[in-house]
């Protein structure tokens, strides 16, 4: 959607109501509860014809002035009153069929450039009319089923002939649908977007849905048409950012995306969606169909080539389905390792107890043949499209931005910004202090398994490993947990240097760290390279850490805070997602307690003209009205109840309702209630 600002007129009460007034004048009001309409709760107006069915948010009289209104019958002093529906809609209908009304407004020219015309244009946005004197209390059941109104003559079979009208001009407006063209458009865009994503358009069965080796499937997805769709398009920018020109609303207008999450949090969650649902052929892929109680192997691994530089062995990552929680797992292999030692798995037993924030939580591990071979494997939580901290920062992307800026002058985006340092630096003591405390070391504190699983949000990967894979050489815990101690002074050095080598040359790199950093950042990485004596522990490094926690604390609570304010418009949505549940379980229910006619009678009428209301709007060339703020103004008014009132029309175009969403809201959560009952 190029662009979906629409200005959507609220709140309720501010809306000008200038036309409501104007647009009724010549209705005839027929009351029905006894003419006592200020009691009344819903007014039931039968006019001779409305035509253009719900081209509704044009205002109704009701006979406010006169409280005891009584049904007026029409007699032939109408005929020198014009007809409401050539003011309205230019042509009646049942002109020559019986319409007692003067049809000749061709030759009135008052009536054509009266006011009541040049502001009778039907509009969706337009105010509703609120009659002073109703009050709003429930819907009467004899309203509903009042009898329509049948013009006298109609089925005369010598109509009179009426007026032709020979000059457009004198038509009054047509009806204008209010979204802006812009978003019209889009939308039809869209939609001929989508169809093109069709099943058959996306030759994907048995080969790879995913852009796993980097074949680029984005690019065929924004240039369509340009290549084969390899990947199942999400939606993800069926809401963009509104564009500069429409998006200086005023105070009371709000833009579409006002309603709902962030794009970029909206877009984040369906990427991980996407990538936690993701799938291949096992057979295409060489990769066995069940793996223990797992099933659905997806790889990883960026590359194909396979490292032993951090386990000894070769390993291999994929994302797989337990079939025992139905959730999502990451399963570690570690290729042709025989487990000698039966004991050796027990180490797992300590890891599969750490749960923590910053620490990718250990499942369970254990021995397979199925890959044809001795492997050993390691279950992880699985964390949807995250990166290594050495992708992010060593990567091909991170080597393309800091060629850009060689050379350049102090605390340039080449080096990693100090605050993020600080963070990372909290988060990983963080990790070890859970780790030591609980008489385990991580012994794999490296760019390579630390996954960054959201923005600066780090997770010690690859936990319980090496104690699995060395097990035979009893490795001492105290002297492991100054190695981690060790690593993350190195990891530090060579993050702050952005350098893979930083710690060969560590004079020359804290030089550099002294030049770009702050004291307090170099006193803390000095501490943790230095040798220990008699013995450095983690509560050491959180002393150094001082206020900067504090500072980290405060940054997690604001984006907290944005999280939650997200979360409270979602929350919205799902109050107007189980309202259109309601309706789906009252609307054309084609039976209920023995009656087939039950959705259509009684307090489910008004509520399927309701849905006619909301959803089936109709332009003046009969094109569907696809107003999305239409639907959510009047969706988040019924949530409410509030006193606002609606014009509802019949399909037939006979009869019409004046009803408030309050009644309207009543009406449904007894109709839902009926149903729950019945269970
Ligand atoms: N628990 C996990 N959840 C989700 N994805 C993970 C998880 N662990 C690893 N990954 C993904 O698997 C990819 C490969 O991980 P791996 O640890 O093998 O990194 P690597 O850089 O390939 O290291 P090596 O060179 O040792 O193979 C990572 O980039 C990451 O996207």
């Amino acid at each position: 959607m190029a662009s979906s600002a629409i200005p959507i007129l609220s709140p309720p009460g501010t809306a000008s109501t200038n036309s409501t007034t104007t647009t009724t004048t010549t209705t005839t009001t027929t009351t029905i509860n006894g003419g006592d309409d200020t009691s009344t709760s819903m007014s039931a107006i039968t006019t001779n014809t409305f035509s253009n069915r719900n081209s509704i948010g044009a205002a109704a009289k009701t006979n406010a002035s006169n409280p005891s209104a009584k049904p007026v019958s029409l007699t032939n002093s109408n005929k020198a009153r014009t007809c409401r529906n050539v003011v309205i809609h230019g042509f009646c209908k049942y002109e020559g069929k019986g319409c007692e009304f003067n049809h000749d407004v061709g030759k009135s020219s008052a009536s054509v450039s009266s006011p009541e015309i040049s502001k009778a244009k039907l509009h969706v946005n337009s105010p509703v009319f609120k009659p002073s004197s109703l009050s709003s209390s429930s819907v009467k059941a004899d309203a509903v089923n009042a009898p329509e109104f049948v013009p006298k003559g109609s089925q005369d079979a010598n109509p009179q002939p009426g007026p032709v009208y020979s000059d457009p001009r004198q038509l009054p407006h047509p009806y204008v649908p209010t979204m802006p063209n812009n978003l019209l458009n889009s939308m039809n865009n869209l939609t001929g977007n989508y169809s093109q994503f069709g099943i058959n358009d996306m030759p994907m069965p048995g080969s790879m849905q995913g852009s796993y080796y980097g074949e680029a499937p984005v690019n065929n997805y924004y240039y369509q048409g340009s290549g084969s769709m390899l990947q199942q398009p999400l939606q993800y920018h069926l809401y963009n950012t509104p564009l500069p020109h429409v998006s200086n609303l005023l105070p009371h207008q709000k833009t579409i995306h006002g309603f709902f999450i962030s794009d970029n949090l909206r877009e984040e969650l369906h990427r991980k969606n996407e990538a936690t649902l993701q799938t291949v052929s096992a057979q295409e892929y060489g990769l066995p169909e069940e793996l223990h109680e797992y099933h659905s192997l997806y790889p990883l691994d960026a590359t194909q080539e396979k490292s032993t530089e951090v386990f000894g062995y070769q390993s291999s990552v994929y994302k797989s389905m337990c079939s025992v929680d139905g959730r999502t797992y990451c399963l570690r292999r570690i290729e042709s390792f025989r487990l000698s030692n039966e004991l050796a798995m027990q180490t797992i037993e300590g890891w599969r107890r750490i749960r923590h924030a910053n620490i990718v939580s250990v499942r369970e591990a254990f021995t397979s043949k199925a890959f044809g071979d001795h492997s050993l494997i390691f279950v992880y939580d699985y964390h949807p499209c995250s990166r290594t901290l050495y992708d992010i920062h060593f990567g091909p992307q991170a080597q393309l931005a800091s060629q850009v800026v060689v050379g350049a002058p102090k605390n340039t985006d080449y080096n990693i910004h100090e605050r993020v340092l600080w963070s990372y630096l909290i988060q990983l003591t963080s990790a070890l202090k859970k780790m030591h405390s609980a008489g385990l070391a991580a012994r794999l504190v490296d760019p390579t398994k630390i996954l960054v699983t959201g923005k600066n949000r780090i997770r010690l990967n690859c936990c319980g490993i090496m104690d699995m894979l060395t097990f035979d050489s009893a490795p001492n815990m105290t002297l492991l947990q100054q190695d981690d101690i060790l690593n993350l002074g190195q990891l530090m050095l060579t993050l702050a240097c952005k350098s893979l080598t930083a710690s060969h040359n560590i004079s020359k790199s804290v030089d550099y760290i002294s030049q770009h950093y702050s004291q307090d950042l170099k006193n803390i990485i000095l501490f943790l390279m230095s040798q220990p004596g008699p013995m450095k522990t983690v509560d050491q490094i959180i002393a150094m850490l001082g206020s900067r926690v504090l500072q980290e604390v405060n940054d997690v609570q604001n984006a907290n805070d944005v999280l939650e304010g997200d979360l409270g418009r979602e929350l919205e949505n799902g109050r107007l997602a189980r309202l259109l549940m309601k309706f789906g379980f009252i609307n054309e229910r084609p039976e209920f307690d023995m009656d087939p006619a039950w959705s259509e009678t009684g307090d489910r009428y008004i509520i399927k003209l309701f849905r006619d209301y909301v959803f089936h709007q109709v332009d003046e060339a009969g094109l569907p009205v696809l107003d999305v703020a239409h639907v959510l103004t009047c969706l988040n008014k019924l949530d409410a109840g509030v006193d606002e009132k609606i014009m509802l029309m019949s399909r037939d175009e006979l009869s019409c309702l004046i009803v408030s969403y309050r009644e309207i809201k009543t009406c449904i959560e007894s109709a839902f209630r009926d149903l729950s009952k019945s269970k």
